[in-house]
């Protein structure tokens, strides 16, 4: 259920597409990716077991039901001592076993000791632990061959953490780690948020299902898989909607399926030709446009708004271009819907250039390249030659993709660049 949304700004409406010099009017990529993250609503909560938990996303803060580790215990396979008379060469009695599990009811008087193993309780009266290579065991007593330290080989109560203490945060996507942080301190149950339900929808004439054979010139739909193995791997529940035609009623028909959704991502007919018309259609189903076409290469028709309140981000046909829009806007779209912190710029790397590259212009660039690690330990990232945004064997040969500012100058191989790795 979502739980709240806001409508967008009414001044990012009919934003006019054309600058005061007459350029096309395209929005810069940093002020595009906060307007789709400004106002998106957060989703609702659920509860899941602990083995149902990894890669979801923490609602609330949880706290330790028991202080681990809950009383002090031995580090070692050994004996509990009183440090004061464990000099070398001392013997001890030894006057019970309490392995791990089985506390010692006695409490520990100069002389004595107790047998332990490591997680056994520390004894009443023991203040160290000697280990058992460093004695020498005769019956019922040992002599020491190395003096103990007072609290040696003892891990105090608490010390991992202490009854009632936080133990992850909310807004923490929970790896293996935090599943076991969080079985040590008692928990069966965690808050999490709920996976967005997040709706791929392809569009186009051309479009088929891999498999399908008919007719020959059509073109599979590589890019709604793709997409959803991006997202569901960013913790999204993805829906894979059949693919919509190049015409109204189709498109129409396809919105009018899209109320359960918490985002909806479509693909194609996103740009300006005459059977592009995603965009015309959800305006006639009521979108509020929130703004069309940025100054991103690939990615320059995308398309940000609201139906009925639900996120929907219109993402261009060639699928090398949605897939970079997924990443740059949807993914953290995405985080921001299950309650992840979202930064406000993208997580990019310095890296040295491989090859010459040459003055861009107003759109910002993100170059398909390999990474390297050259021979003084500097990553060299390489764009291909060819940056053709159909080209998916290249999209999966990549590694990074290079960023360039809009109008940056032509830079020489071995110059410092900004890269975004590609997951
Ligand atoms: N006159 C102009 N033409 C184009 C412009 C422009 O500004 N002026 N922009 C270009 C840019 S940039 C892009 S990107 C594309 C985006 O166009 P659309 O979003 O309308 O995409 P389509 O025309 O529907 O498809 C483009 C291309 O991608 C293939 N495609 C579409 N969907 C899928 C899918 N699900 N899986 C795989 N491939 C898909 C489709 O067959 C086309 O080949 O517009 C440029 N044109
Ligand atoms: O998004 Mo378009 O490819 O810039 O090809």
């Amino acid at each position: 259920m979502r739980i709240q949304r806001q409508k967008v700004k009414l001044s990012y409406i009919n934003m006019a597409q054309r600058t005061p010099k007459g350029d096309e009017f395209m929005l810069d990529v940093a002020t595009a990716r906060s307007r789709i993250l400004e106002n998106l609503p957060l989703c609702g909560q659920e509860t899941v077991a602990l083995t149902a938990a990894c890669g979801r996303t923490l609602a609330q803060d949880v706290h330790a039901r028991r202080a681990n580790p809950p009383v002090c215990v031995s580090a070692m396979d050994g004996y509990a001592v009183q440090s004061a008379d464990a000099q070398q060469g001392a013997t001890l009695r030894i006057i019970d076993e309490a392995p791990a599990g089985r506390p010692s009811t006695r409490t520990l008087q100069p002389g004595e000791c107790i047998r332990l193993y490591t997680g056994s309780q520390i004894p009443n009266g023991a203040d160290a632990v000697v280990i058992q290579e460093n004695t020498l065991l005769a019956g019922q007593q040992i002599t020491l061959t190395q003096p103990a330290t007072t609290g040696q080989f003892i891990r105090k109560q608490g010390q991992d953490f202490a009854e009632g203490a936080v133990l992850l945060t909310a807004g923490r996507r929970l790896g293996p780690r935090d599943i076991g942080l969080a079985a040590a301190g008692g928990l069966v149950w965690l808050p999490v948020f709920r996976r967005p339900r997040v709706g791929i929808l392809a569009t186009g004439n051309e479009i088929l299902l891999p498999g399908d054979t008919a007719p020959p010139d059509g073109i599979f739909n590589s890019a709604s898989f793709m997409l959803s193995a991006l997202l569901e791997q960013e913790g999204a529940q993805t829906v894979i909607l059949p693919v919509a035609r190049d015409n109204a009623t189709s498109l129409s028909n396809a919105f009018a399926q899209t109320h359960d959704l918490d985002m909806l991502v479509t693909i194609g007919g996103a740009s300006v030709g005459t059977y592009d018309l995603v965009r015309p259609t959800l305006e006639k189903a009521g979108l509020i446009q929130n703004f069309w076409k940025i100054a991103m290469r690939p990615g320059k028709p995308l398309m940000s708004g609201t139906l009925n309140g639900m996120p929907v981000l219109g993402l261009p046909g060639n699928p090398v271009a949605a897939l970079v829009c997924c990443l740059v806007f949807v993914v953290p779209a995405l985080h921001k819907l299950m309650g992840r912190p979202v930064s406000d710029s993208l997580e990019t790397q310095t890296a040295l250039l491989g090859a010459d590259v040459k003055e861009n212009d107003q759109r910002q660039d993100f170059l398909r390249a390999t990474l390297q690690t050259n021979a003084e330990g500097h990553l060299v990232a390489t764009p291909f030659a060819r940056q053709d945004s159909a080209q998916l064997n290249i999209l999966a040969q990549s590694q990074a993709l290079i960023i360039r500012a809009p109008h940056a100058g032509a830079e020489k191989a071995g110059a410092p660049c900004r890269i975004l790795r590609l997951p």
